[in-house]
């Protein structure tokens, strides 16, 4: 039996409807479960309501409902909300409840937001700090109160009392008693306890002494003080206001120097638009909060008691379980023990609102507090890392995922900043540099700093440099993928005063995405992706799947095999679905977009690359062969469509693409879905008039790919993105030359995915990767065998596809013109060191 549609797309408890359409009449996605089930007639079995009710619980984490409800039964994703003994008609609306954007459950800590209020954006702003987005669609948004969103409102400064105070007053009702409870004992013990790195010793610093009594008093802490070392220091706090974050029209001098910090915020820029100027007015009463809290500590004193670096780990888990988690601040401008980095932004830099806006969450106070930031691919996480480096000016070490994410963040720092070129040096498998004087920048792989196998020597040298030296801040990027005992390593084995995690989609399948609270810190701020693309700051992307039917010999094959990767093989190499495909980048291409496919199976990749004579760049793709491609696509206007593996997932910056197809991908990765959607978001012409970028799906019809799909499609759909479906594409059957239009075309291609051994179906695995939660065997030359020969022998027949197969465009372009991009000419010296070195080691 072919696998039952699953009934969901919900993300907490909301689910996407989908309506078949025609390419022409689309139509856009609701937001009832019952109304999509009736929609495309699909009935979940009793299997597929269990998956669901896994599904919603793992989504829908708040340890307030965990606390106040004991779950109860979920029947499918909409009923649980409408439960009889859920009725909230006893709730008195206030007489100006029109006015207040907020309906705050009682039970549940969950709050949703009409975005039609008129103080929406007021609320919007005091909400982002208190509480976990869950869905952020256009009329209503999702929130929920949880012990971490707590935590994380108490470390950028708000006490307990601005959190009820900001609720009460936005909310239609009276604040629930229920809630507020929760809300005070959650943020009683919270930001009580500090890790301040000072003259480089670590200490436990509060404004309570009584507090570090009894965190001394306790068995696993207590031990770890320093012997020897005064029991309890105090000291006067020292003076945190007056931060001026470069980059801001603050920092280019635009106000008089004695202006108040807040004031900044309302003409921050002299053309700032109504919305933007309504921003800084909200962020206005969050500001106004850190700085009664500043001039508090201005006169305050602080105790504190010294812990040697090694135990720190030890220490931070055990605040944790005693529910004080300790918050990390960095007061990088009293360190007169680690040099000053010399780093100013270009004075042409000028850092966008919603950037501004992430940084002051991290520098409010004065110091630098560790946590993370989450913008929306595209929206400019690199330059918001790089201002930070620039504030704090003490050396910074910079993880990436990848070898080519370390070029461009290099590539970055020397876009926006005045750093000196030597000193920035980069730690990779093919580089290994350390920079000479006292204060520098070092940009690593992530898989380079934690090799645990015995290292090469120049590979020795560079980590031994890193141990030795102490850095003012640690910029993680792509935070919510490094596996936590990975990022253990790091922090055990670099020293370092503050940590700014950095990423797109703060969700991981796996679930320990909460592990980062305590590893990183809180998370300091996240962006509305909808707002930044209605505000034009990233681009307005149409998004649809595309339902494309199996032919009936593959179908037949499909069924047949219980082979999970050969069923995974068949449903990627559907002819139906590789027809859509041709079909949607001649549609394109003629509409003149620049089109990405993607796609993670290697030997599908390779097929439909070389069959429409495209060409395509995967993990062993070799460096020159890249640059030449990307290169090409970027200015070549022959070059309109190059296919990608999952290597072109994150990091690519290639703003032509507007358009992009994918034909296979990870299971029901979220995070692979947002981050491909990524590659179109800061497409260049998003700011043209009537602009959309395209972003497809091709899912073949009645096979697991429309479960994984629906799966991935989730935290789009929570962020405001409609998935529209397309089950037909009108004109496809006229087109001329669609491929396996006969039936002996699509015989001869079962046949050569029916010879394809195993690992053909696997995703690729790249080398230092950490994307791959799944991996397989790497593919490659080894993996998909060509069977070009022994084709035409089984088939019988002549064979046109077969030589349609080989016809490489990747060879066709070699040597077309010089790179005009720095990066890309940043990666053909690279290749180009590459190959002296090698030459001259012969
Ligand atoms: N304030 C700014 N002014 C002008 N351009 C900016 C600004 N911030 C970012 N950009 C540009 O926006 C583009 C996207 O930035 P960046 O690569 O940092 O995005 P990202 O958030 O890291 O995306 P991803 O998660 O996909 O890697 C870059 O070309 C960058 O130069």
């Amino acid at each position: 039996m072919p696998p039952k549609r699953k009934a969901t797309t919900a993300a907490g408890g909301r689910a996407a409807k989908r309506v078949a359409s025609g390419v022409n009449t689309p139509v856009s996605m609701g937001s009832s479960e019952d109304d999509y089930t009736d929609t495309v007639g699909a009935e979940a079995s009793e299997t597929e309501a269990e998956d669901l009710k896994k599904l919603i619980s793992k989504f829908s984490a708040s340890s307030y409902r965990q606390k106040n409800h004991s779950a109860g039964n979920v029947g499918d994703a909409a009923s649980r909300l409408f439960k009889r003994d859920r009725d909230l008609s006893s709730l008195t609306l206030k007489p100006d409840h029109v006015n207040r954007p907020l309906w705050l459950d009682p039970d549940r800590g969950r709050i949703v937001m009409e975005t039609f209020s008129p103080s929406f954006k007021q609320a919007q702003n005091f909400l982002i700090n208190v509480a976990e987005p869950q869905s952020r669609t256009t009329n209503v948004h999702e929130y929920t109160i949880t012990g971490h969103s707590l935590f994380a409102a108490v470390s950028v400064g708000l006490t307990t009392n601005d959190i009820i105070r900001q609720l009460e007053a936005f909310s239609k009702t009276k604040l629930p008693e229920g809630l507020k409870e929760f809300i005070v004992t959650n943020t009683q013990s919270f930001g009580k306890v500090r890790l301040v790195l000072k003259h480089n010793s670590f200490y436990i610093e509060s404004q309570d002494a009584a507090v570090l009594q009894t965190l001394l008093r306790d068995e696993v802490i207590g031990p770890c003080r320093i012997e020897g070392a005064e029991e309890i220091s105090t000291e006067k706090a020292s003076k945190m206001a007056g931060l001026v974050i470069p980059g801001t029209k603050m920092a280019a001098g635009a106000r008089q120097a004695n202006e108040k910090p807040v004031e900044r915020l309302r003409d921050k820029d002299d053309d700032d638009d109504d919305d933007e100027f309504n921003d800084a007015e909200a962020e206005k009463d969050m500001t106004e909060f850190l700085r009664d809290e500043d001039d508090d500590d201005e006169t305050d004193q602080v105790h504190s008691f010294q812990v040697p670096g090694s135990h720190i780990q030890k220490v931070q888990e055990r605040c944790n379980q005693l529910g004080l988690p300790l918050t990390e601040e960095y007061d990088f401008r009293n360190d007169d023990v680690n040099a000053n980095l010399v780093i100013d932004l270009k004075p042409t830099a000028q850092i966008r609102y919603y950037q501004e806006h992430a940084l002051n969450k991290m520098f409010g106070n004065g110091r630098a507090r560790s946590g993370i930031i989450v913008l929306p691919c595209g929206a400019g996480k690199t330059l918001v890392g790089i201002t930070a480096a620039c504030t704090v000016k003490k050396s910074v070490i910079v993880l990436c995922t990848s070898g080519m994410s370390v070029v461009q963040w290099r590539a970055e720092f020397l876009k926006w900043s005045n750093i000196n070129p030597d000193d920035i040096a980069t730690f990779t498998s093919d580089h290994k540099d350390k920079f000479n004087d006292k204060a520098g920048i070092i940009i690593c792989t992530y898989s380079m700093v934690t090799q645990a196998s015995r290292r090469a020597h120049d590979s020795q040298v560079v980590m031994d440099f890193i141990m030795s030296k102490e850095w003012g801040l640690m910029i993680l990027d792509e935070v919510h993928v490094v596996p936590a005992e990975m990022f253990r390593k790091v922090t055990e084995k670099v020293a370092t005063h503050s940590k700014l995690g950095l990423t797109a989609t703060l969700l991981r399948e796996d679930d320990k995405i909460k592990d980062l609270n305590f590893l990183i810190g809180p998370k300091l701020y996240e962006a509305n992706w909808l707002q930044l693309s209605e505000e034009g700051h990233i681009a307005r992307v149409q998004c649809a799947e595309v339902w494309c039917p199996m032919t009936t010999e593959f179908y037949t094959e499909y069924l047949r095999t219980k082979n999970t990767n050969k069923r995974s093989l068949l449903s990627t190499m559907n002819p139906r679905k590789y027809q859509a495909c041709q079909f949607l980048i001649d549609f394109h291409e003629r509409r003149g977009d620049k089109v990405i496919v993607f796609s993670d199976n290697v030997y599908a990749l390779k097929k439909y690359a070389l069959k429409l004579g495209k060409a395509f760049i995967y993990g062993d793709t070799p460096p020159h062969e890249r640059i030449r491609i990307l290169e090409n696509f970027q200015l070549n206007p022959d070059v309109n469509t190059i296919f990608l593996s999952k290597i072109g997932d994150t990091s690519l910056d290639l703003p032509e693409a507007t358009c992009l197809i994918q034909v296979s991908s990870h299971y029901g990765s979220r995070r692979q879905e947002a981050q491909r959607l990524g590659r179109i978001l800061r497409a260049k012409r998003r700011n043209d008039e009537g602009f959309n970028a395209f972003f497809y799906s091709l899912v073949s019809k009645d096979t697991n790919e429309m479960f994984y799909s629906s799966k991935r499609q989730a935290f789009l759909v929570d962020q405001g993105y409609a998935f529209k479906v397309i089950t037909h594409l009108n004109g496809i059957d006229q087109m001329p030359k669609l491929a396996f239009s006969t039936g002996l075309e699509r015989r001869e291609l079962l046949t050569d995915v029916m010879l394809q051994n195993e690992t053909a179906g696997d995703v690729e695995k790249i080398e230092g990767d950490l994307f791959g939660e799944r991996q397989g065997r790497p593919s490659g030359k080894k993996g998909a065998r060509r069977t070009a020969g022994t084709l035409s022998e089984l088939s019988g027949g002549q064979d046109m596809a077969y030589v349609e197969y080989n016809k490489s465009r990747n060879k066709e372009l070699k040597g077309k013109g010089g790179p005009q991009n720095a990066f890309i000419r940043k990666l053909k010296r690279d290749a180009e060191k590459r190959k002296a070195a090698a030459r001259s080691l012969q």
